[in-house]
């Protein structure tokens, strides 16, 4: 039997119903700014969804778009800034940065207070030690995709494949707050098939264009997608052959209309958040 097809898109919808209409009982908008450097044509499509959705949810939203040629010591002057301005609730910096400019050190200079993205180190040690305060937004949008597919990972065999910070290690941490039996998988496994084909849930975030094949998954399983890879056709395709893989799942997500509008919405409900915590 096909499986069950899990709609992103319709869920984040929801989720950004649901904080817009939460934004609107504030006596203030929730601040967001978001930094943007360079040109990535990529970057430049979500950024754009970005402002846009955090307009429509009633957002004081600003993008700040610096050249691909400005120096790191300028990104963080500007950081300091956005940290020091009582309007901005969230800063987001845009990824991947220019080379030349170091990521970490850009992550570490926004105050955690209004780390949206859920990057900085005092963010990361929160939910390892499970006590979570701004989650990372990829890994928030799966949590509350399998909840809206009524899929409880008390108990199950989850199988994470890929270890970034970005979504990998901070999806493994979830899992396991949520009770799921955990295993993060990577590229020095040794049989990533047969690892892949023991999980009951199996998230691919390995960023490689259809590497998860249908007789890796389990009969049943429930297959969430985080991969987004664009083809020579300028297509996109997920981490997953999603015709094979859905003929075999109980339960898989879609690329696009998957776990992509999740990032955007658990956005917003981190700006909700951290604009919460701060007035
Ligand atoms: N600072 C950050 N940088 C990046 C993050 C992040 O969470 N924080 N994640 C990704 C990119 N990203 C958000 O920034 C993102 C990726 C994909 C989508 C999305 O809605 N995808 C659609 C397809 C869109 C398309 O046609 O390209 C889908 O899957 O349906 C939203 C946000 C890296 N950088």
């Amino acid at each position: 039997m096909a499986a069950r097809v899990i709609d992103g898109k319709a869920v984040a919808a929801a989720l950004r119903a649901e904080v817009a209409a939460r934004a609107a009982t504030l006596p203030y908008a929730p601040g967001l700014a978001v930094v943007l450097v360079g040109e990535d044509p990529a970057s430049q499509v979500y950024v754009r969804n970005k402002e846009r959705a955090a307009k429509a949810a009633g957002f004081a939203s600003e993008t700040i778009r610096l050249p691909a040629s400005a120096s790191q010591a300028e990104l963080l002057a500007l950081i300091a800034r956005l940290n020091r301005d009582p309007a901005v609730d969230g800063i987001l910096v845009q990824l991947p940065l220019p080379a030349g400019i170091d990521p970490q050190a850009v992550i570490r200079a926004i105050d955690p207070a209004k780390d949206v993205d859920g990057f900085h180190p005092d963010n990361v040690a929160a939910l390892a030690l499970g006590t979570p305060f701004l989650v990372p937004c990829t890994p928030r949008g799966v949590m509350k995709l399998l909840a809206a597919a009524g899929i409880a990972p008390r108990g199950a065999r989850a199988l994470v494949l890929g270890r970034s910070n970005i979504v990998g290690r901070p999806m493994a941490a979830l899992l396991l707050a949520a009770d799921a039996t955990v295993t993060i998988a990577h590229s020095r496994t040794r049989d990533l098939a047969a690892e892949c084909r023991r999980a009951e849930i199996l998230i691919a975030a390995v960023g490689r264009a259809e590497m998860v094949k249908g007789d890796w998954v389990s009969p049943g399983a429930t297959v969430i997608d985080v991969g987004i890879n664009r083809t020579a056709a300028g297509g996109l395709v997920g981490d997953v052959a999603y015709a094979e893989a859905a003929a075999v799942a109980g339960a898989i997500t879609p690329v696009p209309g998957g776990v992509g509008p999740m990032t955007i919405a658990c956005l917003l409900e981190n700006t909700l958040i951290a604009a919460a915590a701060r007035r």
